[in-house]
Protein backbone atom coordinates (compact mmCIF):
# COMPACT_ATOMS: atom_id res chain seq x y z
CA UNK A 1 0.00 0.00 0.00
CA UNK A 2 1.21 3.18 -0.44
CA UNK A 3 1.40 5.69 2.32
CA UNK A 4 1.68 9.17 -0.14
CA UNK A 5 -0.87 7.50 -2.55
CA UNK A 6 -3.28 7.60 0.49
CA UNK A 7 -2.25 10.94 1.53
CA UNK A 8 -3.36 12.51 -1.63
CA UNK A 9 -6.05 9.81 -3.01
CA UNK A 10 -4.06 8.71 -5.62
CA UNK A 11 -1.30 9.58 -7.80
CA UNK A 12 -0.40 12.69 -9.51
CA UNK A 13 -0.99 12.45 -12.94
CA UNK A 14 1.49 15.27 -15.43
CA UNK A 15 0.59 18.18 -14.75
CA UNK A 16 -1.77 20.25 -17.00
CA UNK A 17 -0.65 24.10 -17.02
CA UNK A 18 -3.55 25.87 -14.85
CA UNK A 19 -5.34 28.71 -16.89
CA UNK A 20 -7.28 30.60 -14.13
CA UNK A 21 -5.95 32.05 -10.92
CA UNK A 22 -8.03 30.84 -8.58
CA UNK A 23 -9.91 27.15 -8.75
CA UNK A 24 -13.33 26.57 -8.74
CA UNK A 25 -14.88 26.41 -5.45
CA UNK A 26 -17.53 24.23 -3.95
CA UNK A 27 -19.24 23.27 -0.65
CA UNK A 28 -20.13 19.87 0.18
CA UNK A 29 -22.79 19.59 2.71
CA UNK A 30 -22.83 16.79 4.46
CA UNK A 31 -19.68 14.34 4.90
CA UNK A 32 -21.31 10.79 4.51
CA UNK A 33 -20.00 8.36 2.06
CA UNK A 34 -21.77 10.12 -1.04
CA UNK A 35 -20.10 13.96 0.30
CA UNK A 36 -16.68 12.99 1.40
CA UNK A 37 -16.36 11.02 -2.23
CA UNK A 38 -17.90 14.11 -3.90
CA UNK A 39 -15.25 16.26 -2.63
CA UNK A 40 -12.55 13.80 -2.53
CA UNK A 41 -12.89 13.75 -7.02
CA UNK A 42 -13.49 17.67 -6.70
CA UNK A 43 -10.53 18.39 -4.40
CA UNK A 44 -8.51 15.24 -7.04
CA UNK A 45 -9.41 17.95 -9.71
CA UNK A 46 -7.83 21.02 -7.95
CA UNK A 47 -10.87 22.27 -6.87
CA UNK A 48 -11.10 24.08 -3.84
CA UNK A 49 -13.75 22.20 -1.45
CA UNK A 50 -15.09 23.04 1.85
CA UNK A 51 -17.34 20.10 3.59
CA UNK A 52 -19.71 21.22 5.70
CA UNK A 53 -20.85 18.25 8.17
CA UNK A 54 -23.43 18.68 10.95
CA UNK A 55 -22.32 16.15 13.37
CA UNK A 56 -19.24 16.04 15.34
CA UNK A 57 -17.82 13.16 13.13
CA UNK A 58 -17.94 11.99 9.37
CA UNK A 59 -19.54 8.83 8.00
CA UNK A 60 -22.94 9.51 8.24
CA UNK A 61 -24.81 6.36 7.95
CA UNK A 62 -21.79 4.42 8.28
CA UNK A 63 -21.15 4.08 12.01
CA UNK A 64 -18.26 1.99 13.18
CA UNK A 65 -18.26 2.49 16.68
CA UNK A 66 -15.21 0.76 18.66
CA UNK A 67 -16.40 0.92 22.18
CA UNK A 68 -16.57 -2.92 22.34
CA UNK A 69 -13.20 -3.00 21.38
CA UNK A 70 -13.88 -4.32 18.10
CA UNK A 71 -15.32 -2.43 15.19
CA UNK A 72 -19.07 -2.95 15.36
CA UNK A 73 -21.33 -1.16 12.29
CA UNK A 74 -24.12 0.61 13.42
CA UNK A 75 -25.34 1.96 10.32
CA UNK A 76 -24.47 0.18 6.62
CA UNK A 77 -22.51 -2.94 7.25
CA UNK A 78 -22.22 -4.96 4.07
CA UNK A 79 -21.34 -4.48 0.26
CA UNK A 80 -24.14 -5.73 -1.16
CA UNK A 81 -22.38 -6.92 -4.58
CA UNK A 82 -19.41 -8.61 -3.85
CA UNK A 83 -18.09 -7.54 -7.44
CA UNK A 84 -15.57 -6.18 -9.40
CA UNK A 85 -19.21 -3.90 -10.94
CA UNK A 86 -19.43 -2.46 -7.40
CA UNK A 87 -17.83 0.95 -8.04
CA UNK A 88 -16.77 0.72 -3.96
CA UNK A 89 -14.97 -2.39 -5.08
CA UNK A 90 -11.22 -1.07 -5.90
CA UNK A 91 -11.41 1.22 -3.00
CA UNK A 92 -12.07 -1.65 -0.81
CA UNK A 93 -9.23 -3.90 -2.59
CA UNK A 94 -6.82 -0.95 -2.22
CA UNK A 95 -7.23 -0.76 1.49
CA UNK A 96 -7.26 -4.57 1.93
CA UNK A 97 -10.12 -4.76 3.72
CA UNK A 98 -11.56 -8.04 4.32
CA UNK A 99 -15.20 -8.80 3.38
CA UNK A 100 -17.34 -12.22 5.18
CA UNK A 101 -19.92 -13.74 2.27
CA UNK A 102 -22.70 -14.11 4.10
CA UNK A 103 -24.82 -14.60 0.85
CA UNK A 104 -23.80 -15.76 -2.25
CA UNK A 105 -27.42 -15.34 -3.52
CA UNK A 106 -28.18 -11.74 -5.28
CA UNK A 107 -31.79 -12.06 -4.07
CA UNK A 108 -32.31 -9.79 -1.19
CA UNK A 109 -35.35 -9.92 -0.54
CA UNK A 110 -36.06 -13.53 1.64
CA UNK A 111 -33.40 -15.54 3.54
CA UNK A 112 -34.40 -18.95 2.75
CA UNK A 113 -31.52 -19.18 0.87
CA UNK A 114 -29.02 -17.85 3.52
CA UNK A 115 -26.65 -20.76 3.95
CA UNK A 116 -26.06 -20.32 7.94
CA UNK A 117 -29.07 -19.82 10.12
CA UNK A 118 -31.46 -21.46 13.20
CA UNK A 119 -34.30 -20.40 13.81
CA UNK A 120 -36.43 -20.53 16.88
CA UNK A 121 -40.00 -20.82 18.08
CA UNK A 122 -41.30 -18.88 20.97
CA UNK A 123 -40.57 -21.91 23.12
CA UNK A 124 -37.37 -22.27 21.82
CA UNK A 125 -37.40 -25.26 19.54
CA UNK A 126 -35.11 -24.84 16.77
CA UNK A 127 -37.44 -25.21 13.69
CA UNK A 128 -36.11 -28.30 11.46
CA UNK A 129 -34.48 -27.13 8.53
CA UNK A 130 -36.72 -28.99 5.90
CA UNK A 131 -39.62 -26.67 7.47
CA UNK A 132 -37.63 -23.63 6.60
CA UNK A 133 -36.73 -24.86 3.17
CA UNK A 134 -40.17 -26.06 2.27
CA UNK A 135 -41.70 -22.21 3.91
CA UNK A 136 -39.04 -20.55 1.41
CA UNK A 137 -40.27 -21.96 -1.64
CA UNK A 138 -43.88 -21.31 -0.88
CA UNK A 139 -42.56 -17.68 0.07
CA UNK A 140 -40.91 -17.96 -3.55
CA UNK A 141 -43.93 -19.15 -5.05
CA UNK A 142 -46.60 -16.26 -3.10
CA UNK A 143 -44.07 -13.46 -4.17
CA UNK A 144 -44.18 -14.36 -7.82
CA UNK A 145 -48.12 -14.59 -7.94
CA UNK A 146 -47.87 -11.37 -6.84
CA UNK A 147 -46.39 -10.06 -10.08
CA UNK A 148 -49.13 -11.72 -11.98
CA UNK A 149 -51.78 -9.33 -9.25
CA UNK A 150 -49.27 -6.64 -10.42
CA UNK A 151 -49.81 -7.13 -14.61
CA UNK A 152 -53.71 -7.46 -13.37
CA UNK A 153 -53.53 -3.85 -11.94
CA UNK A 154 -53.61 -0.23 -13.63
CA UNK A 155 -52.89 1.13 -10.09
CA UNK A 156 -50.40 0.88 -7.52
CA UNK A 157 -50.73 -1.18 -4.24
CA UNK A 158 -49.26 -2.31 -1.12
CA UNK A 159 -47.78 -5.34 -1.38
CA UNK A 160 -49.48 -6.70 2.02
CA UNK A 161 -52.74 -6.22 -0.21
CA UNK A 162 -51.16 -8.23 -3.13
CA UNK A 163 -50.59 -11.09 -0.85
CA UNK A 164 -53.55 -11.15 0.40
CA UNK A 165 -54.88 -11.40 -2.87
CA UNK A 166 -52.86 -14.02 -4.11
CA UNK A 167 -54.37 -16.31 -0.96
CA UNK A 168 -57.67 -15.48 -2.15
CA UNK A 169 -56.65 -16.60 -5.47
CA UNK A 170 -54.76 -19.51 -4.21
CA UNK A 171 -55.69 -20.47 -0.50
CA UNK A 172 -53.48 -23.83 -0.70
CA UNK A 173 -50.45 -21.44 -0.49
CA UNK A 174 -51.93 -19.74 2.92
CA UNK A 175 -50.15 -21.37 5.54
CA UNK A 176 -50.62 -22.57 9.38
CA UNK A 177 -49.17 -23.20 12.43
CA UNK A 178 -45.33 -23.45 12.46
CA UNK A 179 -45.17 -22.75 8.50
CA UNK A 180 -47.12 -19.63 9.34
CA UNK A 181 -44.98 -18.42 11.78
CA UNK A 182 -41.41 -19.11 9.24
CA UNK A 183 -43.59 -16.93 6.62
CA UNK A 184 -43.95 -14.50 8.57
CA UNK A 185 -40.61 -14.21 9.31
CA UNK A 186 -39.65 -14.45 5.64
CA UNK A 187 -41.74 -11.47 5.54
CA UNK A 188 -40.32 -9.57 8.51
CA UNK A 189 -36.65 -9.85 6.32
CA UNK A 190 -38.26 -8.82 3.66
CA UNK A 191 -39.28 -5.32 4.99
CA UNK A 192 -36.00 -5.32 6.57
CA UNK A 193 -34.34 -5.11 3.29
CA UNK A 194 -36.79 -2.15 2.46
CA UNK A 195 -36.81 -0.60 6.06
CA UNK A 196 -40.68 -0.84 6.18
CA UNK A 197 -43.96 -2.46 6.69
CA UNK A 198 -45.31 -5.20 3.67
CA UNK A 199 -48.29 -2.60 4.38
CA UNK A 200 -45.97 0.60 3.07
CA UNK A 201 -43.93 -1.41 -0.04
CA UNK A 202 -45.00 -0.67 -3.16
CA UNK A 203 -46.32 -3.66 -5.61
CA UNK A 204 -44.55 -1.79 -8.69
CA UNK A 205 -41.39 -1.31 -7.03
CA UNK A 206 -40.50 -3.82 -4.96
CA UNK A 207 -38.57 -6.00 -7.21
CA UNK A 208 -37.09 -3.49 -9.71
CA UNK A 209 -34.08 -2.75 -8.11
CA UNK A 210 -30.75 -3.98 -10.26
CA UNK A 211 -29.14 -6.22 -7.72
CA UNK A 212 -25.30 -6.04 -8.56
CA UNK A 213 -23.89 -10.00 -8.59
CA UNK A 214 -21.81 -11.57 -5.74
CA UNK A 215 -24.01 -11.78 -2.63
CA UNK A 216 -23.45 -9.85 -0.18
CA UNK A 217 -20.25 -9.41 1.98
CA UNK A 218 -20.12 -7.66 5.48
CA UNK A 219 -16.99 -5.49 6.10
CA UNK A 220 -15.19 -7.53 9.05
CA UNK A 221 -13.20 -4.32 9.31
CA UNK A 222 -16.24 -1.94 10.29
CA UNK A 223 -16.83 0.28 7.26
CA UNK A 224 -15.00 3.65 8.38
CA UNK A 225 -11.60 2.71 6.98
CA UNK A 226 -13.67 3.53 3.59
CA UNK A 227 -14.92 6.83 4.79
CA UNK A 228 -11.52 7.56 6.34
CA UNK A 229 -9.39 7.13 3.51
CA UNK A 230 -11.66 8.94 1.28
CA UNK A 231 -11.82 11.74 3.84
CA UNK A 232 -7.80 12.34 3.82
CA UNK A 233 -6.53 15.57 3.53
CA UNK A 234 -9.67 17.33 2.66
CA UNK A 235 -11.23 20.45 4.87
CA UNK A 236 -13.71 19.38 6.49
CA UNK A 237 -15.98 21.42 8.99
CA UNK A 238 -17.23 19.46 11.81
CA UNK A 239 -20.04 21.15 13.90
CA UNK A 240 -21.57 22.94 11.21
CA UNK A 241 -25.27 22.23 10.55
CA UNK A 242 -26.39 24.46 7.22
CA UNK A 243 -29.28 25.53 7.80
CA UNK A 244 -29.83 28.26 4.87
CA UNK A 245 -28.57 27.90 1.30
CA UNK A 246 -28.73 31.12 -1.16
CA UNK A 247 -28.41 31.17 -4.88
CA UNK A 248 -26.48 34.29 -5.74
CA UNK A 249 -25.76 35.61 -9.16
CA UNK A 250 -22.08 34.79 -8.64
CA UNK A 251 -22.88 31.45 -6.91
CA UNK A 252 -24.36 29.96 -3.61
CA UNK A 253 -23.76 31.48 0.54
CA UNK A 254 -24.58 28.67 3.08
CA UNK A 255 -25.08 29.78 6.27
CA UNK A 256 -24.87 27.27 9.22
CA UNK A 257 -26.34 27.57 12.63
CA UNK A 258 -23.97 29.36 14.62
CA UNK A 259 -24.58 31.99 12.15
CA UNK A 260 -21.03 31.63 9.70
CA UNK A 261 -21.92 32.43 6.13
CA UNK A 262 -19.62 30.21 3.21
CA UNK A 263 -19.28 31.28 0.01
CA UNK A 264 -18.31 29.49 -3.19
CA UNK A 265 -19.44 28.59 -7.03
CA UNK A 266 -21.36 25.64 -6.55
CA UNK A 267 -22.63 23.53 -4.09
CA UNK A 268 -23.29 19.83 -3.47
CA UNK A 269 -26.16 18.92 -1.11
CA UNK A 270 -25.48 15.24 0.38
CA UNK A 271 -28.11 15.49 3.23
CA UNK A 272 -30.13 12.37 4.03
CA UNK A 273 -33.71 12.53 2.22
CA UNK A 274 -35.00 13.24 5.78
CA UNK A 275 -33.45 16.15 6.69
CA UNK A 276 -34.46 17.33 3.36
CA UNK A 277 -38.10 16.48 3.76
CA UNK A 278 -37.75 17.95 7.38
CA UNK A 279 -37.31 21.59 5.50
CA UNK A 280 -33.87 22.13 8.06
CA UNK A 281 -32.65 23.55 5.22
CA UNK A 282 -34.17 26.89 3.93
CA UNK A 283 -33.59 27.68 0.19
CA UNK A 284 -33.56 31.14 -1.54
CA UNK A 285 -35.07 31.18 -3.27
CA UNK A 286 -37.03 28.32 -2.77
CA UNK A 287 -36.22 25.22 -4.79
CA UNK A 288 -38.55 24.62 -7.89
CA UNK A 289 -41.84 22.58 -7.86
CA UNK A 290 -40.54 19.59 -9.60
CA UNK A 291 -38.09 19.28 -7.35
CA UNK A 292 -39.58 20.03 -4.24
CA UNK A 293 -42.57 16.90 -4.98
CA UNK A 294 -39.78 14.70 -5.58
CA UNK A 295 -38.82 15.29 -2.02
CA UNK A 296 -41.83 14.87 -0.81
CA UNK A 297 -42.54 11.73 -3.08
CA UNK A 298 -39.76 9.73 -1.76
CA UNK A 299 -40.54 7.41 1.39
CA UNK A 300 -37.63 7.32 3.91
CA UNK A 301 -37.69 3.69 6.25
CA UNK A 302 -36.33 3.17 9.47
CA UNK A 303 -34.11 0.08 10.58
CA UNK A 304 -32.28 0.04 13.94
CA UNK A 305 -29.50 -2.22 15.28
CA UNK A 306 -29.01 -2.93 18.89
CA UNK A 307 -25.56 -4.13 19.34
CA UNK A 308 -24.48 -6.46 22.50
CA UNK A 309 -21.21 -8.00 23.37
CA UNK A 310 -21.55 -10.43 26.01
CA UNK A 311 -18.25 -12.22 27.67
CA UNK A 312 -18.93 -15.76 26.41
CA UNK A 313 -20.86 -17.36 23.05
CA UNK A 314 -24.05 -19.64 24.20
CA UNK A 315 -25.48 -19.24 21.02
CA UNK A 316 -25.03 -21.72 18.16
CA UNK A 317 -22.19 -21.38 15.20
CA UNK A 318 -24.19 -19.41 12.40
CA UNK A 319 -24.53 -16.55 10.96
CA UNK A 320 -28.45 -15.68 11.55
CA UNK A 321 -30.81 -16.69 14.82
CA UNK A 322 -34.20 -15.88 14.11
CA UNK A 323 -37.51 -16.00 15.94
CA UNK A 324 -40.23 -16.63 14.71
CA UNK A 325 -44.05 -15.15 15.54
CA UNK A 326 -47.58 -15.10 14.24
CA UNK A 327 -47.04 -11.81 12.64
CA UNK A 328 -43.85 -10.20 10.89
CA UNK A 329 -43.86 -8.07 13.97
CA UNK A 330 -43.31 -10.17 16.44
CA UNK A 331 -40.60 -12.12 14.94
CA UNK A 332 -37.39 -10.42 14.93
CA UNK A 333 -33.54 -11.37 13.79
CA UNK A 334 -29.62 -11.19 15.51
CA UNK A 335 -26.50 -11.14 13.41
CA UNK A 336 -23.89 -13.45 14.63
CA UNK A 337 -20.74 -11.43 14.42
CA UNK A 338 -18.61 -13.81 15.98
CA UNK A 339 -18.89 -16.20 12.98
CA UNK A 340 -18.00 -13.43 10.92
CA UNK A 341 -15.64 -11.47 13.34
CA UNK A 342 -14.80 -13.70 16.45
CA UNK A 343 -16.05 -11.40 18.62
CA UNK A 344 -19.27 -12.43 21.10
CA UNK A 345 -21.29 -9.94 19.51
CA UNK A 346 -25.30 -10.54 18.16
CA UNK A 347 -26.60 -7.12 16.24
CA UNK A 348 -30.32 -7.63 16.97
CA UNK A 349 -32.06 -5.54 13.67
CA UNK A 350 -35.66 -4.33 13.52
CA UNK A 351 -37.48 -2.52 10.72
CA UNK A 352 -40.13 -0.77 9.72
CA UNK A 353 -42.68 0.65 12.26
CA UNK A 354 -40.88 -1.49 15.52
CA UNK A 355 -37.92 0.50 14.76
CA UNK A 356 -39.41 3.24 15.22
CA UNK A 357 -40.77 1.96 18.51
CA UNK A 358 -37.40 0.95 19.82
CA UNK A 359 -36.56 4.65 19.49
CA UNK A 360 -39.30 5.14 21.78
CA UNK A 361 -37.39 3.04 24.46
CA UNK A 362 -34.26 4.02 26.55
CA UNK A 363 -31.52 2.04 25.46
CA UNK A 364 -31.69 -0.73 28.68
CA UNK A 365 -35.41 -0.93 27.73
CA UNK A 366 -34.57 -1.63 24.21
CA UNK A 367 -31.65 -4.03 25.13
CA UNK A 368 -33.98 -5.99 27.80
CA UNK A 369 -36.91 -6.16 25.30
CA UNK A 370 -34.40 -8.21 22.54
CA UNK A 371 -32.18 -9.75 25.22
CA UNK A 372 -36.08 -11.38 26.29
CA UNK A 373 -36.33 -12.87 23.21
CA UNK A 374 -33.13 -14.20 23.31
CA UNK A 375 -34.00 -15.91 26.77
CA UNK A 376 -36.61 -17.48 24.93
CA UNK A 377 -35.22 -18.78 21.85
CA UNK A 378 -32.04 -19.68 23.58
CA UNK A 379 -32.31 -20.10 27.77
CA UNK A 380 -29.05 -20.31 28.49
CA UNK A 381 -28.32 -16.45 26.85
CA UNK A 382 -26.58 -14.27 29.17
CA UNK A 383 -26.92 -10.59 29.83
CA UNK A 384 -24.73 -8.14 27.64
CA UNK A 385 -21.84 -6.63 29.59
CA UNK A 386 -21.86 -3.47 26.50
CA UNK A 387 -24.68 -2.40 24.19
CA UNK A 388 -25.34 -0.04 21.38
CA UNK A 389 -29.05 1.00 20.19
CA UNK A 390 -29.22 3.16 17.47
CA UNK A 391 -31.62 5.85 16.91
CA UNK A 392 -31.33 6.75 13.11
CA UNK A 393 -35.17 7.76 13.03
CA UNK A 394 -35.21 10.88 15.66
CA UNK A 395 -31.14 11.40 14.79
CA UNK A 396 -31.55 15.31 13.57
CA UNK A 397 -28.67 14.28 11.57
CA UNK A 398 -30.33 11.35 9.52
CA UNK A 399 -34.62 11.46 10.13
CA UNK A 400 -34.86 8.54 8.70
CA UNK A 401 -32.25 4.97 7.76
CA UNK A 402 -32.68 5.05 3.71
CA UNK A 403 -35.00 5.64 0.77
CA UNK A 404 -37.86 3.42 0.26
CA UNK A 405 -40.60 3.22 -2.75
CA UNK A 406 -43.69 4.00 -1.13
CA UNK A 407 -46.75 2.85 -3.07
CA UNK A 408 -47.59 5.55 -6.10
CA UNK A 409 -43.65 6.47 -6.34
CA UNK A 410 -44.15 8.41 -9.31
CA UNK A 411 -41.62 6.85 -11.93
CA UNK A 412 -39.46 10.07 -12.80
CA UNK A 413 -39.02 10.71 -9.01
CA UNK A 414 -35.21 9.75 -8.88
CA UNK A 415 -34.70 12.01 -11.51
CA UNK A 416 -35.88 14.78 -10.48
CA UNK A 417 -34.49 14.37 -6.77
CA UNK A 418 -30.93 14.19 -8.70
CA UNK A 419 -31.50 16.77 -10.79
CA UNK A 420 -29.45 20.19 -10.02
CA UNK A 421 -30.97 23.46 -9.87
CA UNK A 422 -28.49 25.95 -11.17
CA UNK A 423 -25.36 25.43 -9.64
CA UNK A 424 -27.01 23.47 -6.69
CA UNK A 425 -26.17 19.78 -7.21
CA UNK A 426 -28.10 16.63 -5.26
CA UNK A 427 -26.29 14.10 -4.32
CA UNK A 428 -26.61 10.87 -1.65
CA UNK A 429 -28.23 7.33 -1.44
CA UNK A 430 -31.49 8.82 -2.67
CA UNK A 431 -30.24 10.08 -5.62
CA UNK A 432 -28.92 6.80 -6.97
CA UNK A 433 -31.67 5.58 -9.58
CA UNK A 434 -30.26 2.33 -9.43
CA UNK A 435 -28.96 1.25 -6.02
CA UNK A 436 -30.60 3.05 -3.67
CA UNK A 437 -30.33 2.51 0.23
CA UNK A 438 -26.82 1.16 -0.54
CA UNK A 439 -23.21 2.52 0.62
CA UNK A 440 -22.02 1.96 -2.89
CA UNK A 441 -25.13 3.57 -4.68
CA UNK A 442 -24.57 7.15 -2.12
CA UNK A 443 -21.13 6.96 -3.44
CA UNK A 444 -21.27 6.43 -7.15
CA UNK A 445 -24.01 9.24 -6.86
CA UNK A 446 -21.33 11.82 -4.85
CA UNK A 447 -18.85 11.16 -7.74
CA UNK A 448 -21.55 11.54 -10.63
CA UNK A 449 -22.73 15.05 -8.89
CA UNK A 450 -19.07 15.88 -8.34
CA UNK A 451 -18.35 15.54 -11.89
CA UNK A 452 -21.59 16.97 -13.55
CA UNK A 453 -20.44 20.14 -11.06
CA UNK A 454 -17.09 20.08 -12.16
CA UNK A 455 -17.95 19.74 -16.00
CA UNK A 456 -20.19 22.92 -15.57
CA UNK A 457 -17.89 25.07 -13.57
CA UNK A 458 -14.93 24.78 -15.98
CA UNK A 459 -17.28 25.81 -18.91
CA UNK A 460 -18.70 28.64 -16.77
CA UNK A 461 -15.25 29.56 -15.60
CA UNK A 462 -13.64 29.03 -19.42
CA UNK A 463 -10.81 27.06 -17.61
CA UNK A 464 -10.06 23.96 -19.81
CA UNK A 465 -8.52 21.83 -17.15
CA UNK A 466 -6.84 21.56 -13.91
CA UNK A 467 -4.12 19.76 -12.22
CA UNK A 468 -5.52 15.84 -12.09
CA UNK A 469 -5.09 13.28 -9.46
CA UNK A 470 -5.51 9.83 -10.54
CA UNK A 471 -9.13 8.25 -9.08
CA UNK A 472 -8.93 4.89 -7.41
CA UNK A 473 -10.23 3.15 -9.56
CA UNK A 474 -6.90 3.97 -11.87
CA UNK A 475 -4.92 3.39 -9.28
CA UNK A 476 -6.02 0.33 -7.47
CA UNK A 477 -8.48 -1.70 -10.18
CA UNK A 478 -5.27 -3.51 -11.43
CA UNK A 479 -3.55 -4.55 -8.48
CA UNK A 480 -6.21 -5.12 -5.50
CA UNK A 481 -8.93 -7.71 -5.90
CA UNK A 482 -11.72 -7.83 -3.06
CA UNK A 483 -10.74 -9.96 -0.14
CA UNK A 484 -13.31 -13.05 0.42
CA UNK A 485 -13.64 -14.83 3.43
CA UNK A 486 -15.88 -17.15 4.74
CA UNK A 487 -14.34 -18.75 8.28
C1 LIG B 1 -29.13 0.72 10.14
C2 LIG B 1 -28.64 0.87 8.73
C3 LIG B 1 -28.16 -0.23 8.06
C4 LIG B 1 -27.70 -0.11 6.76
N1 LIG B 1 -27.15 -1.19 6.15
C5 LIG B 1 -26.56 -1.06 4.95
C6 LIG B 1 -25.75 -2.09 4.43
O1 LIG B 1 -25.53 -3.11 5.07
N2 LIG B 1 -25.21 -1.90 3.19
C7 LIG B 1 -25.40 -0.78 2.47
O2 LIG B 1 -24.89 -0.68 1.34
N3 LIG B 1 -26.12 0.26 2.98
C8 LIG B 1 -26.69 0.15 4.19
N4 LIG B 1 -27.35 1.20 4.76
C9 LIG B 1 -27.54 2.42 3.96
C10 LIG B 1 -26.27 3.26 3.89
O3 LIG B 1 -25.75 3.43 5.18
C11 LIG B 1 -26.61 4.61 3.28
O4 LIG B 1 -27.27 4.42 2.04
C12 LIG B 1 -25.39 5.49 3.02
O5 LIG B 1 -24.44 5.41 4.06
C13 LIG B 1 -25.87 6.92 2.85
O6 LIG B 1 -24.79 7.78 2.57
P1 LIG B 1 -25.10 9.30 2.23
O7 LIG B 1 -23.82 9.96 1.96
O8 LIG B 1 -26.17 9.37 1.19
O9 LIG B 1 -25.80 9.90 3.54
P2 LIG B 1 -25.22 10.08 5.01
O10 LIG B 1 -24.22 9.03 5.29
O11 LIG B 1 -26.37 10.17 5.92
O12 LIG B 1 -24.45 11.47 4.93
C14 LIG B 1 -25.12 12.69 5.04
C15 LIG B 1 -24.37 13.58 6.01
O13 LIG B 1 -25.04 14.84 6.10
C16 LIG B 1 -24.92 15.28 7.44
N5 LIG B 1 -25.95 16.30 7.67
C17 LIG B 1 -27.25 16.12 7.97
N6 LIG B 1 -27.87 17.30 8.08
C18 LIG B 1 -26.93 18.26 7.86
C19 LIG B 1 -26.96 19.68 7.83
N7 LIG B 1 -28.08 20.36 8.03
N8 LIG B 1 -25.79 20.33 7.59
C20 LIG B 1 -24.64 19.67 7.36
N9 LIG B 1 -24.56 18.32 7.38
C21 LIG B 1 -25.70 17.62 7.60
C22 LIG B 1 -25.09 14.02 8.25
O14 LIG B 1 -24.60 14.15 9.56
C23 LIG B 1 -24.32 13.00 7.42
O15 LIG B 1 -22.98 12.90 7.84
C24 LIG B 1 -27.77 1.13 6.08
C25 LIG B 1 -28.26 2.25 6.75
C26 LIG B 1 -28.68 2.12 8.06
C27 LIG B 1 -29.14 3.35 8.79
Amino acid sequence: MDPNGLKTGGLLLPTIERRCTSPPSVIVIGGGISGVAAARALSNSSFKVTVLESRDRIGGRVHTDYSFGCPIDMGASWLHGVCSENSLAPLIGYLGLRLYRTSNDNSVLYDHDLESYALFDKDGNQVPKDTVDKVGETFERILEETVKVRDEQEHDMPLLQAISIVFEKHPHLKLEGLDDQVLQWCVCRLEAWFAADADEISLKNWDQERVLTGGHGLMVNGYYPVIEALARGLDIRLNQRVTKIARQYNGVKVTTEDGTNYFADACIITVPLGVLKANIIKFEPELPPWKSSAIADLGVGIENKIAMHFDRVFWPNVEVLGMVGPTPKACGYFLNLHKATGNPVLVYMAAGRFAQEVEKLSDKEAVDLVVSHLKKMLPDATEPTQYLVSRWGSDPNSLGSYSCDLVGKPADVCARFSAPVENLYFAGEAASAEHSGSVHGAYSSGLAAAEECRKRLLTQKGVRDLVQVAAWEEVAGIVAPLQICRT
